[in-house]
């Protein structure tokens, strides 16, 4: 928009354009060279500019006998894309940009002195009078009190003025973060209801203001006297002026500037302005802006589609990465202008190969979700450098032993800004103490990482069963972005201030469920199974607290406390798993068959999860290493109970017996059983077993003499898979 305030049906003459200094004058009066002419859009309803696309073709060329028009080039250059993409504020100017008429044209009408205020914007126009004198020479005819402004704004409010699509854009560009301005040669007294109304904070309008007289008794403005020349908006140069002055204020590399006018491409034209210059036709096309404009557009939704988009990664491809990556996949592949999601989501896929090209062929993973379509936009690689590049968000998705090798061949690899989440439960333990798989991800590769977590059984999320989730957040901006990313009409997701709480339950409900699975095993109904959970839960905040005193009660409440519990000892893998080991030291016992006859964790893992990992089993030993290391074990006498019959140093029908279970005095050589545990030929943890056990209880040593077996194979196998 022109500063002077204009009306559109005349020439912008190079006499005026010689008022300007220097380099710029030079190219502006090459522009000016050309009658410039627009057809000025007339004050319409925004649904009439939807449907004519481009808008307000110009008249020029007709009037313009002997130059050709020039075409608008709506495609970006490689530059302006990559700038647009890349701005950290975009200035818009406000007259037929974001509004479809200008505001003190239509404040004139409005106060019944259109003719002679378009006499005068002329007169600016054509040089014969400054654009100061032009300006204050109108304020004096519209001679408006602040009570006629008031009622000019309650018969114009802004979303009557709004051009189509303006509004879509400046959120979306908000929603990532960009800084909106107003840069106009328009009035404040008129542009911030609309500023307001786009959610634009008054400190980011640069217009000029209106000089008011004030009445003594009642300290109100009364009288339309003038307004201040002082700002750069009254002037030629102007808004470059003002976007220097920004820059000078605040941190932007790149600043982008929007609007319709020859005042709006001087922005660009002059050094400390913008770096790029966007034309609008929107409202109105000028020929001169057209020629000029590096990019030019007549359509809003032009801009918001060339937004950039979050790309997303997904490393992992077990069952629970396929079901998060189908969520992932349904929403960014939803059919919005206003989407912030790359459409395309790269999956990461250990196996590599074969598998890689029957995902990308199907879009089902066979191995790991089969029957359930992950959506033709997950795009699998065996790369897993590939699988993350360019990635804004990264969500990790691996059982927890491989998070920290996957992590180091990702160092040097990942986008500087890029935030990560976390769905992985479990820990590490390491001789300094223990690691939540999110801390490893934000030391390892320097980004943020939220956490998600709940009762999420991955076919029944894939199956759109109804299910809940939190999102544990360190960065609110990020955790919000997240839950967009995840959230679903059958998944529900809500964010927790309490990451670290969330995580460790989804990494110890792991151990409850093992000893539920036992209880199942024994052939023991729903009243023991209540009594292991409470316990179980009990023992979980007990020992998040003790570890993490900053973790909350109430997030034992949510999903991802007593929610994924529940969920996990009915319907998870570590209960199936425990319930079939369980079932199998106890019937090698009653056979008589002794020693080894029960069968291993490894083997059943295999058998049972068909590549799918049980986590239970190295999480207990991981926990059980830091209630050792800190003389716990007492403390928490349902994990401790668990990890010994796990372990097979206990028989399995001591879970019920957990108070007992704790007690029984277990030599462990703390550096041997530091997880993975080795290998122990079945015989000699038998053996010890056997010693340890027979004082504690007659009626258990054959089961459990099988169950310590069948411990010591499974413990090692499971192991053997750690990086
Ligand atoms: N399955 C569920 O219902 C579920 C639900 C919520 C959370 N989780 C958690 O999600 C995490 C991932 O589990 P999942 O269910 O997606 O996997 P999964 O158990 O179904 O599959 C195991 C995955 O590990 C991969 N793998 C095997 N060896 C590997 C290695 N050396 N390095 C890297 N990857 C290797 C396999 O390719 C496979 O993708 C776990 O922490 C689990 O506790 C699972
Ligand atoms: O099948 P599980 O036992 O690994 O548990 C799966 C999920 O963690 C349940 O939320």
């Amino acid at each position: 928009m022109m500063l002077s305030g204009r009306t559109c049906n005349h020439a912008f003459s190079t006499r005026q354009m010689s008022h300007q200094r220097g380099a710029l004058a030079l190219r502006s009066a090459r522009v000016a060279q050309r009658p410039v002419t627009c057809r000025r859009a007339p004050f319409v309803p925004s649904a009439v500019f939807l449907q004519s696309e481009p808008a307000q073709k110009t008249a020029s060329s007709a009037n313009n006998g002997d130059a050709a028009p020039s075409e608008a080039r709506t495609v970006p250059s490689e530059r302006a894309l990559a700038i647009w993409r890349s701005a950290d504020a975009v200035c818009f100017d406000v007259d037929c940009t974001i509004t479809i008429n200008d505001g003190l044209d239509l404040l004139a009408e409005f106060m019944g002195v259109k003719e002679e205020v378009e006499e005068l914007t002329n007169k600016a126009m054509d040089g014969t009078m400054s654009l100061t004198r032009s300006l204050e020479e109108r304020l004096n005819l519209i001679n408006c009190s602040p009570d006629d402004i008031r009622r000019f704004i309650k018969a114009y409010p802004p979303q009557s003025r709004l051009a189509p699509g303006i509004k879509e854009l400046i959120k979306a560009l908000q929603k990532r973060g960009v800084a909106v301005y107003l840069i106009s040669g328009g009035f404040r007294e008129l542009l911030l209801p609309i500023a307001a109304h786009l959610g634009i904070p008054k400190d980011r309008v640069f217009a000029n203001r209106m000089h008011w007289q004030w009445d003594d008794e009642t300290g109100m403005p009364t009288k339309l006297v003038g307004f201040d020349t002082s700002e750069p908006t009254a002037r030629n140069q102007g808004k470059p002026e003002a976007i220097a002055r920004i820059r000078e204020n605040n941190p932007y590399n790149t600043v982008v500037m929007i609007g319709d006018g020859i005042t709006d491409l001087e922005a660009v034209q002059t050094s400390g302005g913008a770096d790029l210059f966007i034309g609008s036709g929107v409202v109105v096309e000028r020929e001169a802006v057209v020629a000029e404009a590096e990019w030019y557009v007549y359509d809003y939704k032009a801009l918001v589609s060339a937004l950039s988009r979050y790309k997303v990664a997904m490393v992992g491809s077990g069952a629970w990465a396929c079901a998060a990556v189908r969520m992932i996949a349904q929403n960014t592949s939803q059919d919005d202008p206003e989407d912030e999601f790359d459409d395309d989501v790269r999956m990461w896929v250990h196996q590599g190969g074969e598998l890689v090209d029957t995902i990308n062929s199907t879009h089902e993973n066979p191995a790991y979700f089969p029957g359930i379509p992950l959506g033709p936009n997950v795009i699998a690689t065996g790369n897993l450098a590939e699988a993350v590049a360019d990635a804004d968000l990264l969500v990790f998705c691996a059982p927890h032993q491989y998070i920290r090798g996957i992590c180091k061949q990702l160092m040097g690899k990942v986008k500087p800004g890029a935030a990560a989440i976390s769905l992985t439960k479990g820990m590490r333990v390491t001789p300094e103490g223990p690691e939540l798989i999110s801390q490893i991800v934000r030391r390892t590769l320097g980004v943020d990482c939220s956490v998600l977590m709940g009762g999420n059984i991955a076919e029944d999320v894939g199956r759109e069963q109804l299910s809940e989730a939190v999102i544990g957040y360190y960065n609110l901006e990020h955790a919000q972005r997240f839950k967009k990313l995840f959230q679903r009409p059958y998944f529900r997701v809500t964010l927790l201030p309490d990451p670290v709480g969330a995580e460790l339950c989804g990494t110890l409900k792991n151990i409850v469920a093992l000893g539920v699975g036992m209880v199942d095993g024994l052939g023991m109904g729903p009243n023991s199974k209540a009594a292991i959970i409470r316990q179980g839960l009990l023992e979980m905040r007990d020992f998040c607290q003790a570890l993490y005193p900053s973790v909350r009660d109430d997030t034992f409440l949510e999903c991802c406390g007593v929610g994924d519990l529940v969920a996990t000892c009915i319907g998870g893998r570590n209960r199936r798993v425990a319930e079939a080991w369980t079932r199998s030291a106890v019937e090698g016992a009653e056979a008589g068959e002794g020693n080894g006859a029960g069968r291993s964790w490894a083997e059943l893992e295999k058998e049972l999860l068909q590549g799918q990992k049980l986590q239970g089993v190295l999480t207990s030993n991981e926990v059980q290493q830091i209630l050792r290391t800190r003389g716990w074990e007492s403390k928490y006498p349902l994990f401790t109970t668990i990890n010994r019959i796990v372990n097979g140093h206990l028989p399995p029908h001591l879970v019920v017996d957990y108070l007992e279970g704790a007690k029984a005095d277990i030599a462990v050589d703390v550096e041997e059983d530091i997880v993975p545990l080795p290998r122990q030929p079945a015989s000699a943890m038998a053996r010890l077993f056997g010693q340890l056990v027979g004082g504690i209880t007659q009626q258990g040593g054959a089961a459990a003499g099988a169950a310590a077996s069948a411990a010591a194979g499974a413990a090692s196998g499971a192991a053997s898979n750690s990086v």
